[in-house]
């Protein structure tokens, strides 16, 4: 419902998400006004898999869009531009004339395309990618992926050789759509998002030719790359007919934005699905000595672009999902709080979810998840605790890593996501940090980063400085737990990680 304070105009922005798409409609200081939203079906076809019916996911969009509007109250008059942000990596091929996608959407925790990257490795090199697209090779990113589609739906190279099969991540995808789809759609991708498909050079943010062809991926089917803020089109049809698109950004990107973490050093780190971590780097791309990512943080307009240190974490929100549906031990993601508060520590027991192989800093795809330390003394609690803990073990692994790279000592860590609604999280999290974990007022800071982008490349707010006001504190955690007890338990950590590595060998 519209708040009886709030008047317009305003800025709807669109997060396409790994398990909902919704939409948020923000006013002029950034507060959130309506929002809506719909869960769309994970589908898991073998081991490692993970797949979306893109579809299914534009009708949830398109949904969500006219939900948003009608609970604000409000028409498209009285919005002047939309933002988009988007799950990363998560790859679609596409049929340009029928609209219709030539297969699900291969999602980033996919890890079809293991054999992909190690032979790649083998023919042209892990530092040559890293060198030019800031990323180690792995099934994370959007590249092998289209590859992958390419080699295996039948007919479908000779099809993007002819210009009739487009490629996109999740925002080429809604963008496409939402600006008429078969009936002239712009075919637009910003520079975030093309930094995760390991085909975009770091250096000229352009589509890299000798990569391309050594990932066998043909230049015709790939979208233009623009800004992360800038008028791509207007949406045709729907419930916002007219209204310019004019952001796109990868949602860990768009959190970065919506944390105002715009100077270089600012970090933030989002507890979703999975967790990412982001550092400001300022105008020049850092190289990762520590197993982190090199990737684009933004680009307003025809400004330089803001790059970023990534440290990636596959699960994280997804394994507190796996304890509700898949061993049906609470309820929901709620419980795990009330689950693990219940003992006083894990009894031993730490959780290394490396469902989807390790991400960082490790990028290891042969490991697979590990409970540790298990006793019959073990309950349910203590698992639930070992899973909460596993969330801010790997976030400490990331600190050190962030540290190392970038010489700078983290002084306090901006939190935004799902996740950060639990206490007792937030409270371990400062625990094993060692430093003080704070919460904005809007802790959406994904849409409202696409919002803001948005509203910087139509004028509804004049500079980022006119952001950084909007920012408000919730909520703070100080640390609170003994020093040799915390080295004592990181050292079991880490002992845990070990054991998850090489658990697939060459064959599987
Ligand atoms: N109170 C909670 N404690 C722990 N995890 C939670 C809690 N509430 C939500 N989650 C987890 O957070 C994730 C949802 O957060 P969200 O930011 O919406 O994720 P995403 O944008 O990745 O879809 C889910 O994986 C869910 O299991
Ligand atoms: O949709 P989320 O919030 O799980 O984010 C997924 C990341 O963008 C993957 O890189």
């Amino acid at each position: 419902m519209t708040d009886a304070h709030t008047t317009g105009p305003f800025i709807a922005a669109i997060d396409q998400g790994t398990t909902s798409s919704r939409c948020i409609v923000f006013d002029k200081d950034g507060r959130i006004v309506a929002v809506d939203q719909k869960e769309h079906e994970q589908i898991f076809p073998k081991p490692g898999w993970v797949e979306h019916d893109a579809a299914e996911i534009w009708t949830n969009v398109q949904e969500v869009v006219a939900g948003a509007i009608e609970k604000a109250g409000i028409t498209s008059a009285d919005v002047k531009a939309i933002g988009i942000t988007n799950q990363r990596e998560t790859t679609l091929l596409w049929d340009k004339n029928t609209g219709e996608p030539v297969h699900n959407a291969i999602v980033w925790q996919d890890t079809r395309t293991d054999a992909l990257c190690k032979e790649l490795g083998r023919n042209v090199g892990q530092d040559r990618y890293r060198r030019e697209t800031g990323l180690p090779l792995a099934s994370y990113f959007a590249g092998p992926k289209a590859r992958w589609l390419l080699d295996n739906v039948e007919g479908l190279r000779e099809r993007a050789e002819r210009g009739e099969i487009l490629f996109g991540t999740m925002d080429s995808w809604v963008i496409w759509n939402l600006t008429g789809g078969v009936d002239g759609g712009v075919h637009v991708t910003d520079v975030t998002n093309a930094s995760r498909t390991m085909l975009m050079n770091l250096h000229t943010m352009e589509w890299d030719d000798k990569i391309l062809q050594s990932m066998e991926v043909p230049a015709a089917i790939l979208p233009e790359i623009r800004s992360s803020a800038e008028v791509y089109g207007l949406a045709k049809g729907g419930a916002l007919d007219g209204i310019p698109v004019a952001s796109a950004l990868g949602d860990q990107q768009a959190a970065l934005f919506g944390q105002t973490c715009f100077s270089q050093g600012e970090a933030k780190s989002t507890y979703g699905t999975g967790t990412f971590m982001l550092m400001n780097t300022g105008d020049e791309p850092v190289n990762s000595y520590n197993g982190l990512l090199t990737t684009v943080g933004y680009r307003i307009g025809d400004q330089k672009a803001v790059y970023a240190l990534e440290g990636s974490i596959a699960v994280t929100g997804s394994l507190v999902q796996w304890m509700r549906d898949q061993m049906g031990l609470i309820n929901s993601a709620a419980e795990i709080e009330t689950l693990a508060s219940s003992v006083e520590d894990n009894g031993g027991a730490y959780f290394v979810p490396a469902f989807s192989g390790l991400f960082a800093p490790y990028w290891r795809s042969d490991a697979r998840g590990v409970i540790a330390g298990l006793t019959r003394y073990v309950t349910k609690a203590h698992i639930a605790r070992a899973v909460l803990e596993a969330t801010a073990w790997q976030t400490r692994e990331i600190t050190d890593a962030m540290t190392k790279d970038s010489g700078v000592e983290l002084t306090a860590l901006k939190v935004d996501g799902g996740m950060t609604s639990n206490n007792l999280l937030m409270q371990t999290l400062s625990d094993f940090l060692d430093a003080p974990v704070v919460r904005p007022m809007v802790a959406e800071t994904t849409c409202l980063g696409a919002a803001y982008a948005a509203g910087l490349a139509v004028g509804f707010w004049p500079d980022t400085d006119a952001l950084r006001a909007n920012w408000r504190r919730a909520a703070e955690w100080t640390p609170r737990m003994d020093a040799d007890k915390r080295e004592r338990e990181y050292k079991s950590w880490l002992k845990a990680v070990e054991r998850t590595m090489g658990w697939l060998d060459e064959e599987n």
